[in-house]
């Protein structure tokens, strides 16, 4: 059922209040095979989950899904009190605008200062005066404690202050919920901290939730408050990053294992 005003919310009960995002059942395949297989995973509103697992096993198509580029085969996706999958093209828009996705590198145009960047960004997604953009820019590197790189261009800065700037750009919308697609992948451990900090910064003073996909136990330890393991096309654990590390599950133990023998989760 789609509303023409009022929420997008099909027939079956929304979630409470504070869970911001709750995938309920979501199947996908694409072709022969089959990628998810019913994931259920709900984020409480001012938390940050992570989700974990393997390579391959979905965790970039599971994200996916919350910020509308793809569609389940079956299965409901809630977003902010509204079924996602439910939506016509342009009521998904208008939502996303909610919605803040850090792809995999956050990709900056080098020919482009960090200015220039975020202003590209804005003048396609808003119709907002010069001014009030600037002011936006303005704050937006500010919140990520960047605001002297105004005029430099990604070439003069480090792989983590381009993160840094990524996420200043994700920011300036102001959105509810944030996406991050390995947000600290090639970074020295300094800045891995930095970045996941900032991450977890944003929660207490913005009270942004978020879901990021990580392989950094480091980042991991940081901005967790609940940690989900895929495998196999479904959610095979969630809990406290230690509960999860604890679980005996064999394919958690080997991931760990792995993971501390190499540093990475
Ligand atoms: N648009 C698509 N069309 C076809 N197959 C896809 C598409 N998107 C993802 N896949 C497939 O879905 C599977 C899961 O991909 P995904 O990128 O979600 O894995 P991941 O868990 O994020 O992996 P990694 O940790 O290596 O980034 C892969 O086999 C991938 O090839």
């Amino acid at each position: 059922m789609v509303g023409e005003d009022g929420p997008v919310t099909g027939n079956s009960p929304p979630p409470p209040e504070n869970v911001v995002v709750d995938l309920r059942d979501v199947h996908k395949g694409f072709g022969p095979k089959t990628i998810l297989k019913g994931v259920n995973l709900a984020v409480e509103r001012g938390t940050s989950a992570v989700v974990l697992g393997g390579s391959g096993t979905g965790k970039s198509v599971l994200t996916k899904h919350v910020v509308g580029l793809l569609q389940p085969d079956k299965g409901e996706v809630w977003v902010l009190g509204e079924r996602l999958d439910l939506m016509t093209p342009e009521q998904r828009d208008r939502k996303r605008t909610r919605l803040g996705y850090l792809f995999q590198g956050g990709a900056l145009f080098d020919s482009m200062t960090v200015y220039e960047n975020m202003r590209f960004f804005l003048d396609r997604l808003t119709t907002l005066r010069r001014d009030e953009k600037d002011d936006l820019i303005m704050e937006s590197l500010e919140d990520v404690n960047l605001p002297q790189t105004r005029d430099q261009y990604p070439a003069e800065l480090s792989g983590g202050q381009k993160k840094r700037i990524g996420l200043a750009r994700t920011l300036i919308l102001r959105p509810d919920i944030i996406l991050y697609d390995e947000p600290t992948t090639g970074l020295d451990p300094v800045s891995v901290r930095v970045v996941s900090e900032l991450i977890v910064q944003l929660r207490d003073t913005r009270g942004i939730s978020s879901i990021a996909i990580t392989h950094d136990l480091l980042a991991a330890e940081i901005i967790t408050d609940k940690a989900h393991f895929l495998h196999d096309g479904v959610i095979a654990a969630s809990g406290t990053l230690d509960e999860v590390r604890r679980s005996d599950h064999p394919v958690l133990q080997e991931f760990f294992q792995g993971t501390e023998a190499y540093g990475q989760a």
